[in-house]
């Protein structure tokens, strides 16, 4: 059985130390400074044992993981490094990539491989953890010329035993991909919170108007600065730069609307929505697209158990169920996802058998 030493046991550590522990391949040491999440860790299966001291958790380790903010997974790794055994590898999971890998080679050399799950929670802590938060998520993997190749493929098992999908790219471009698909996207819901909340201040009743757009837009806000902090910290001249192009793009925008060229609005709302269709499903992840049934669904109890064994009675294996709307007293709309297209088919002709209004997407 591989030793697992995961050092912070939050939503990622915490989820990582589930999921590997559910595979019966690996033993977890859990490490964290706070003594409920070792406590929690320890009662939810995120780690067989828990400890507070690092050194003495790495001692046995074949691979460690450290799941702790971007600027303690610097100071860590200063700490841990004569506690390791000599081919034991270590990863991270931080948020930014660049000066991780650059301090952490420093320590490590070869048997350091930086990492980066694209997926968490805007809950903070081992509560917001889920032993399949991974499952088909994709997971950078940013090894580069000083990278040892065993510690790489150690380190890629591993992560591909949680379920995740892994993706190698430099620290760099891995850095400004980042900037502009998460921490712009941060950025912005702040501002949007912030603007609207400033929009509160004169009348009242906006937030009360925020619906499904501007909750989806803003969700990310509500997370910990603490985390975000040293994302920028590490990252800021890629957020500043993309920062900038957005800049740029909204004036142009503004610029279009007070010429009245609405032709011009559309056209990039087109572009937009074409691009957008390019994102791989995130229950899929690197994989095929999977096949997609909306069902409206009444305003009553037991309609989603209706649709449910509807589509068991014919044999048919859910992989994805997502409730899209709820409309209070109207009902709501399911998407509910198959492997295959004839599966998705099968279900929808079921379904109408059944009376309910449902399409393929
Ligand atoms: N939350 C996300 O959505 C997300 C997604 C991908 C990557 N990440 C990255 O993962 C890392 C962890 O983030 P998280 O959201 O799981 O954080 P978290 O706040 O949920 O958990 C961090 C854990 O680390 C512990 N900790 C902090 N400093 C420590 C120290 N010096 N020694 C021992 N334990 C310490 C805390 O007690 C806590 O249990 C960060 O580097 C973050 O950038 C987060
Ligand atoms: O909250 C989520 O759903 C996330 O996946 C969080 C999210 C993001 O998508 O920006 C946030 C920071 C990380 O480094 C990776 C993922």
């Amino acid at each position: 059985m591989k030793k697992v030493a995961i050092i912070g046991l939050g939503v990622i550590g915490g989820s990582l130390g589930m999921a590997l522990g559910a595979t019966g391949r690996y033993h977890v040491i859990g490490i964290d400074r706070d003594p409920e999440a070792l406590r929690m860790a320890a009662e939810t299966g995120a780690a067989a044992e828990v400890t507070g001291d690092a050194c003495t958790g790495v001692r046995q380790a074949d691979v460690v993981f450290l799941a702790v903010p971007v600027t303690a997974i610097m100071e860590m790794a200063e700490v841990i490094k004569d506690s390791l055994p000599p081919r034991a590898v270590v990863t991270d999971v931080g948020s930014t990539k660049r000066l991780v890998v650059e301090t952490l080679e420093k320590y490590f050399s070869g048997r350091f491989v930086g990492g980066h799950p694209m997926t968490g929670s805007e809950i903070r802590g081992i509560r917001g953890a889920d032993q399949y938060l991974f499952e088909n998520a994709v997971y950078v993997l940013t090894p580069d010329s000083r990278t040892d190749t065993q510690a790489l493929e150690m380190v890629r098992a591993v992560v591909e035993d949680t379920g995740a999908r892994v993706l190698c790219v430099s620290p760099e471009e891995h850095d400004l991909m980042v900037a502009a698909v998460s921490h712009l996207p941060h950025l912005l819901a702040v501002s949007l919170m912030n603007l609207a909340a400033g929009v509160a201040a004169e009348h009242p009743e906006t937030l009360t108007l925020a619906a499904g757009g501007f909750r989806d837009l803003t969700r990310i806000a509500s997370s910990h600065s603490s985390m975000w902090r040293d994302v920028y910290a590490t990252n800021r001249r890629n957020i500043v730069e993309v920062s900038r192009r957005l800049r740029s793009y909204l004036k142009t925008i503004e610029e279009s609307l007070l010429r009245e060229d609405f032709d011009a609005v559309v056209a990039e709302m087109q572009r937009a929505r074409r691009e957008r269709e390019r994102i791989p499903l995130r229950t899929r992840g690197l994989l095929p697209a999977i096949y997609e049934v909306m069902v409206t669904i009444p305003d009553r109890p037991g309609s989603i158990a209706e649709v449910s064994t509807a589509i068991a009675a014919e044999g048919l294996n859910i992989v994805d169920i997502e409730i899209v709307r709820v409309r209070e007293g109207d009902g709501g709309t399911l998407r509910v996802a198959f492997k295959k297209s004839e599966e998705a088919d099968l279900a929808q002709r079921v379904l109408k058998e059944r009376g309910f209004v449902a399409r393929r997407r």
